[in-house]
């Protein structure tokens, strides 16, 4: 079977967010994270592939404007595979920098349900983290988030609708749309 096509959910789409909103949300979580790390050694920074890529990158920038150095990796977790509902969730790349004592940064493009983000913070407090903060591009607007998990630091709240670009993918198509759409019926 041929994948949705990118073009056909773009006609029926809404836009939420533009660049320039979506820069200027980075901009103000960039001074709101400065300050949490006023003080202390230079976070690890870990990007949440492959959705956090383009925020992560941006954010990252934003706060070297700022004086904040970080030290980088990456993790894969996914439990959408492509699809626009979650299932179990998949590590597909641990980081492999050490973590004991460090105070780590989490960067990824959506807080939907909470289990992905929820599973990662838990294996990095595991890892011996001494603090672990997370920031969101977008924050899903819904009753159904799990127990336990909040963002840090958040960009845009999104409706409870399947929401792509600017990183999320619609079937692993639009990730480098440069706005957030909301999927059509
Ligand atoms: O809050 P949740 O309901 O757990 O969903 C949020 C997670 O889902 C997406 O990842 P996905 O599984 O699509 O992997 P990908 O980033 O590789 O597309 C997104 O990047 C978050 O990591
Ligand atoms: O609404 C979404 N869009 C893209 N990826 C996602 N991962 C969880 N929710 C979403």
């Amino acid at each position: 079977m041929s994948a949705p096509k990118l073009g056909d959910a773009l006609a029926s789409a809404q836009i939420l967010f533009d660049r320039p909103a979506l820069e200027q949300a980075i901009v103000r979580m960039a001074g709101e994270i400065r300050a949490a790390y006023a003080e202390g050694d230079v976070p690890l920074y870990i990007t949440v592939m492959n959705g956090g890529l383009p925020f992560a990158a941006q954010l990252a920038f934003a706060l070297g404007e700022r004086g904040l150095d970080l030290e980088f990796d990456y993790l894969h977790a996914t439990r959408y595979r492509g699809q626009t509902s979650g299932s179990g969730l998949a590590w597909l790349h641990r980081p492999a920098t050490p973590m004991h004592g460090r105070q780590v940064l989490l960067a990824d493009d959506i807080l939907d349900e909470g289990h992905t983000l929820l599973a990662v913070k838990q294996w990095c407090e595991d890892q011996g983290a001494a603090d672990v903060r997370i920031a969101v591009l977008a924050e899903k607007v819904h009753d159904r988030c799990v127990e336990g998990i909040a963002a840090d630091h958040v960009g845009v709240q999104v409706p409870d609708a399947y929401v792509f670009g600017y990183g999320m993918d619609y079937h692993e198509q639009g990730r480098n749309l440069p706005a957030i759409y909301a999927l059509g019926d």
